[in-house]
C-alpha cells in the first residue's frame, strides 16, 4: 500500500472535503514542525468586538502577497513574504492540490487551552467555493464541523501530525469549523491554511 496516496474523502453534504493522513511534503513532519516553530514570526493577534480588544487564544502569522483587513481584526495585518520551509510547503501543497495559493495563515496552538471558535472561511475575497489546504503538525487535535443551518449536523475528525485537509466546493458556504479547547495535557500544534485571496495583492507594496 502506498501510504502517501491514501486519500480519504470526508462525507459532508454540499461540500468537498478530502483528508490525506500523510501527503508527501518532501521532509519528515518532525523536521517541518521544528522549522516552522523556529522560522515563523509568531504573533499575538486580537479582535475588536464592539470596541473591546480581545486577544485570540492562539498565536498566528500571515504569509504571502495579500494584506488582510477583516472587520473583526483589531489591526491591519501585513503578511510576511514566502520564505524557507513555508515557501517549500506552499509549492508542495500547490502541486498536491493542483491549485494556486497566494496567502497562508499559520496558527500555533500552545496547549489544549488554545483553540479557534466556530467560523467559516467565507470572506468575499476568497470567492464562493474556495479551495483551502490545511496542514497540521505536532499534537493531534479534533477538527469539528457543523452545518450552518442545522447545528445538530456535526462531524469530527482528528488532524494528525503531517496531515493535509483540503476543504473545497461549497464547504465554507454551508459548514462552520472549529478546534475546541481540551483539558487533556497536550503539546503544541501548528496549523497552516493556504488560500487564494482576490483583490488586495497590489496594495502590499503600498503599506
Ligand atoms: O487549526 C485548524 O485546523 C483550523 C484553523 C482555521 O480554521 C483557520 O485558520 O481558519
Ligand atoms: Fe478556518
Amino acid at each position: 500500500m502506498d501510504l502517501f496516496n491514501e486519500i480519504r474523502p470526508i462525507a459532508l453534504a454540499d461540500a468537498r472535503v478530502i483528508y490525506h493522513p500523510s501527503p508527501d511534503l518532501g521532509l519528515h513532519p518532525d523536521a517541518i514542525f521544528a522549522a516552522l516553530r523556529a522560522e515563523i514570526p509568531w504573533e499575538q493577534h486580537s479582535v475588536n468586538i464592539h470596541g473591546q480588544i480581545i486577544p485570540q487564544p492562539r498565536l498566528s502569522s500571515w504569509h504571502g502577497e495579500v494584506v488582510h483587513t477583516y472587520s473583526t481584526l483589531a489591526h491591519v495585518l501585513v503578511p510576511h513574504p514566502w520564505s524557507g520551509v513555508v515557501a517549500h510547503l506552499r509549492e508542495r501543497v500547490e502541486a498536491i492540490c493542483a491549485a494556486r495559493f497566494n496567502s497562508m495563515l499559520a496558527n500555533l496552538y500552545r496547549n489544549g487551552q488554545d483553540a479557534i471558535g466556530w467560523h467559516a472561511d467565507d470572506e468575499p475575497e476568497l470567492g464562493p467555493a474556495p479551495v483551502i489546504a490545511s496542514l497540521s503538525f505536532g499534537a493531534e487535535r479534533g477538527f469539528h464541523m457543523r452545518r450552518k443551518d442545522d447545528h445538530a449536523q456535526v462531524k469530527r475528525i482528528t488532524l494528525e501530525h503531517g496531515s493535509l485537509l483540503i476543504m473545497a466546493g461549497a464547504m465554507q458556504r454551508h459548514w462552520q469549523h472549529a478546534v475546541m479547547r481540551t483539558a487533556k495535557p497536550i503539546g503544541e500544534r501548528i496549523n497552516l491554511t493556504f488560500r487564494l485571496t482576490a483583490g488586495s495583492e497590489a496594495s502590499v507594496g503600498a503599506l
